[in-house]
C-alpha cells in the first residue's frame, strides 16, 4: 500500500493515546513467568506485541487474547522447548527480552527473525549470559540472531554491556529472579535508552519483584534468587512514542492536537518529546494531571519554531519525529547522542538524511549525531524500508508539503494499525492532495 499525502491547514484534533507497545510486551513476558493466572487490560494489538505472545505459547505458555484484556497463565517460570525455531520477525524488543527468558526452557530453543533482525546486534546480550551458565550460539552471522539458546543461568556476577540497546540490560533482569544463584546485574560503560530499564524495574515490581538498586553509577541490581514472580491485574498505559506524530503533527501544521489517555508521571522517555517541542516553540498544557486515566495533554503552535540542540540518548524512538518537526523551524537543529539508531529497524540516520534530502533539506550526519539545516520543502518519494517510525514521521512531513508519497506504508502495524485511519480521519478536515 502507498500513501499520498499532500498539504493541510492547521490541524485541530482530539485522539486517543494507543497502548504501550513497551508495557504490553513486558507484561506477557513477566506474566508468563509468575505463579498464577494475570490480566493485562487494554494491550497494544500490534504486529509486535502479537509476536511476543506467540512466541511465548510456542514456549508452552497458555495466552488467550481477546480485545482489550489478556489472559496470561503463568508458568513459574518452567517453559517447554519447541521442536521448531521461533521467528520473531521485525520485533527487537521481542527477540532481546526473550532470549534470556528462553533459558527457563526444558532444552534448546532457536529464536530466529527477519533479514533486519538478522543484521540487529544480540552479542553483548550473548556474552553476558555465556558467562553467567549459558550455552548460546550463532547459526549465521556472529552477534547477530538467529541463536541456539541452550544451558541454564546460573547467575552470579553479572557485568553487560548496555551501549547498544538498553533491551540487553531489561533481559538479563526479567530473568534474574529465576537463576541458580543470586544476580548482581552491572552495567559496563554507558548505557542508551535508560528510561527503558526503569520500565523493565517497575514492571517488576508491579509483579512482585523489585531489583535492588546497589548503584546508580555504574548501574548495579542485585536480584535474589528463589523468587517467582506474583500475578497481577494490570492496564497498560498510553503510548509516547506513538503519539509523537500527533504531537508533531500539529506542530508541522500550526494546529491544535489534544492526545488522551497518557500518563503524566510515566516513565517513558518519549515523554521528553514534549519539553523538545516546547523549546522549539510550541505550547503545552496538561488537564486532569494527577488522574493518569483521564488526563489529556494538548499540543499546539501559533507562532514560529526554533531549531534545537538536543542529545536523544535517552529517547531514540522520537528522533524521526523531532527531525521532521525540525525540517518545518526557521533555524537549524542538531539531535546527538545517537548512534545507536543505526541498528534499529532500518539505519535510522540514514533514513531522516536521504528521506529529508528528498524533500528539498540539508542535512549532515556523522556516526551519533545529525544535523538538519532548514529549508523549502518539495514533494517527493519516501521508502520507509519496513521502518514503520519513517513511515508515520513523514507523513506528518506531508501535510507541509504539496505531494509526497510514502511506499508500503503498512509497515505501521508494527506498532500502530491503526496509524492511517486516524490519520486520515484528523487529515480529511484540512487536507487537499
Ligand atoms: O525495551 C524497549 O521496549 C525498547 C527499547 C529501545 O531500544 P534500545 O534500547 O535498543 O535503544 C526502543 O528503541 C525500542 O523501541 C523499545
Ligand atoms: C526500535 C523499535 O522496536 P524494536 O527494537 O522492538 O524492534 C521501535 O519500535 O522503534
Amino acid at each position: 500500500m502507498d500513501m499520498h499525502i499532500g498539504r493541510s491547514g492547521p490541524v485541530h484534533a482530539r485522539i486517543k493515546a494507543p497502548p504501550s507497545k513497551s508495557y504490553t510486551h513486558r507484561a506477557l513476558i513477566i506474566a508468563a513467568l509468575a505463579n498464577g493466572i494475570s490480566s493485562i487490560k487494554g494491550q497494544l494489538d500490534a504486529d509486535d506485541t502479537r509476536i511476543t505472545a506467540r512466541a511465548l505459547a510456542a514456549l508452552g505458555v497458555r495466552i488467550v487474547w481477546e480485545q482489550d484484556l489478556i489472559t496470561v497463565y503463568g508458568t513459574g517460570g518452567r517453559l517447554r522447548a519447541p521442536d521448531t525455531p521461533i521467528d520473531i520477525g521485525d520485533s527487537g524488543t521481542s527477540m532481546r527480552l526473550l532470549t534470556a527468558v528462553c533459558l527457563l526452557a526444558d532444552g534448546p530453543v532457536t529464536l530466529t527473525g527477519s533479514a533486519r533482525m538478522q543484521e540487529r546486534p544480540i552479542g553483548p546480550l550473548v556474552e553476558a549470559l555465556n558467562n553467567a551458565g549459558a550455552r548460546i550460539s550463532y547459526t549465521k552471522n556472529p552477534g547477530c540472531p538467529p541463536l541456539i539458546i541452550d544451558g541454564t543461568l546460573t547467575g552470579g556476577e553479572i557485568r553487560a554491556d548496555g551501549s547498544i540497546s538498553s533491551q540487553f540490560i531489561s533481559s538479563l533482569l526479567i530473568a534474574a529472579p529465576y537463576a541458580e544463584y543470586d544476580a548482581t546485574i552491572s552495567l559496563i560503560g554507558p548505557v542508551v535508552s535508560e528510561p527503558y530499564i526503569r520500565i523493565t524495574t517497575g514492571m517488576m515490581e508491579i509483579f512482585g519483584i523489585k531489583p535492588e538498586q546497589k548503584s546508580t553509577d555504574p548501574l548495579v541490581w542485585k536480584i535474589p534468587r528463589g523468587m517467582q514472580y506474583k500475578p497481577s491485574s494490570y492496564t497498560v498505559e498510553g503510548d509516547y512514542s506513538s503519539s509523537s506524530y500527533w504531537f508533531a503533527l500539529a506542530a508541522v501544521t500550526k494546529g491544535t492536537v489534544t492526545v488522551e489517555g497518557l500518563n503524566p508521571d510515566s516513565e517513558q522517555g518519549d515523554k521528553r518529546l514534549l519539553d523538545i517541542l516546547e523549546k522549539m516553540g510550541c505550547t503545552i498544557t496538561w488537564s486532569n494531571p494527577s488522574k493518569p486515566g483521564e488526563s489529556e495533554v494538548t499540543v499546539s503552535r501559533s507562532g514560529a519554531l526554533s531549531g534545537v540542540d538536543v542529545d536523544m540518548a535517552d529517547c531514540p524512538d522520537v528522533v524521526q519525529t523531532v527531525a521532521v518537526v525540525a525540517a518545518v523551524a526557521e533555524t537549524p537543529t542538531r539531535i546527538t547522542g545517537i548512534h545507536h539508531l543505526r541498528a534499529k529497524e532500518s539505519d535510522r540516520i540514514a533514513a531522516i538524511v536521504n528521506g529529508l534530502q528528498e524533500l528539498g533539506i540539508r542535512c549532515d550526519a556523522s556516526e551519533d549525531e545529525i544535523g538538519i539545516i532548514p529549508g523549502t520543502l518539495k514533494g517527493g518519494v519516501i521508502h520507509p524500508e519496513r521502518d514503520h517510525r519513517t513511515a508515520m514521521s513523514f507523513a506528518i512531513l506531508g501535510t507541509a508539503i504539496g505531494c509526497l508519497t510514502i511506499l508500503d506504508a503498512g509497515c505501521v502495524t508494527k506498532s500502530y494499525p491503526e496509524f492511517w485511519e486516524e490519520f486520515r480521519s484528523v487529515w480529511k478536515t484540512a487536507g487537499s492532495c
